[in-house]
């Protein structure tokens, strides 16, 4: 039987860490503010967006909200980011993804101050990560490491098979794996037997897009297992890339949806946008 990795417990943990920080800061006189700009109304990127401006409120680093219009330019939307890149009293910028398609996402991505870049997608950061240095690591991938840290679940010499290999999740937590000394298998959509390359993994992270696609067949008995999917089901239910119920009894370990790794992508926004700050004092 797994223990069920409680995403949103150890993410309230981080919060109120973070929370202290943030008073010890204030004492200086000293504010974190976040930008967070959303192009049109995407529902899912409409409740993240809110999502991330309560959870500053909590920790009392301000937010700053730019709601543009589906239709805004590309143009306008640099031009804001110049704006932001420029202003003392902003630490992070964030661009909520995904943008509407008549807008170049790299070219804005690309446009944020790395410095400011608390999401860690721009290829600045991208490299830093890549070479060890110092940037910015994405919430996600950085949020998962944590979990596995806090839930004693070691890296060092392990067997850690990623599926999926997007920009985001899957190439960003291979690196970070690597660099905790894991053994790091990347596999996606083309891999030949996916599950002979699954079930070699004592850590295997899940970040496919595919509603509940990994059972109990893709998994060695003893795994820990992180599931970075987010889907509704016919019930309207959230749910992952792995089939809880059928992997629940064979893995060591298993992160839950809701309540697993989605927590903990804000939870590492936060720390970002405070570790900016720092830096620029
Ligand atoms: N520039 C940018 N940065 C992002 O970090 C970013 C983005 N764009 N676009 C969309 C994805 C998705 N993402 C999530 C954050 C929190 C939860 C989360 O808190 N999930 C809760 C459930 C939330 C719910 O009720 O829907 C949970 O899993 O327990 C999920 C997904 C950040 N993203």
């Amino acid at each position: 039987m797994a223990k069920r990795i409680d995403g949103k417990a150890i993410a309230a943990q981080i919060k109120e860490e973070l929370k202290e920080q943030v008073q010890q800061l204030a004492k200086d006189n000293i504010t974190v503010t976040l930008a967070v700009i959303q192009v049109g109304q995407d529902p899912a990127s409409c409740v993240y967006v809110r999502n991330k401006q309560r959870t500053c409120e909590e920790l009392g680093i301000h937010s700053l909200s730019y709601e543009l219009e589906e239709t805004t330019s590309e143009e306008k939307l640099l031009s804001l980011i110049q704006e932001l890149n420029a202003r003392e009293d902003v630490d992070g910028i964030l661009v909520q993804l995904p943008l509407p398609g008549h807008i170049n996402e790299k070219d804005v991505l690309n446009a944020i101050d790395p410095a400011k870049d608390v999401d860690g997608f721009h290829p600045y950061n991208v490299g830093a990560l890549s070479c060890g240095e110092e940037g910015f690591v994405p919430g996600t991938p950085a949020g998962i490491i944590e979990l596995l840290k806090r839930s004693d679940i070691r890296i060092d010499g392990k067997e850690c098979v990623v599926i999926g290999r997007s920009n985001i999740v899957g190439k960003p937590i291979a690196q970070l794996l690597l660099a905790e000394n894991g053994t790091v298998t990347i596999a996606h959509s083309h891999t030949v037997n996916l599950k002979e390359v699954t079930k070699r993994a004592d850590i295997l992270v899940v970040a496919i897009g595919k509603r509940q696609m990994i059972d109990a067949e893709y998994v060695k008995p003893g795994a820990a297992v992180i599931d970075v999917g987010i889907h509704r089901d016919e019930a309207n239910h959230l749910c992952g890339d792995v089939d809880y119920e059928s992997v629940f009894p064979v893995a060591s370990a298993i992160t839950p949806v809701p309540g697993g790794v989605g927590p903990m992508t804000i939870a590492m926004l936060m720390k970002n946008c405070i570790e900016s700050r720092r830096r620029r004092l």
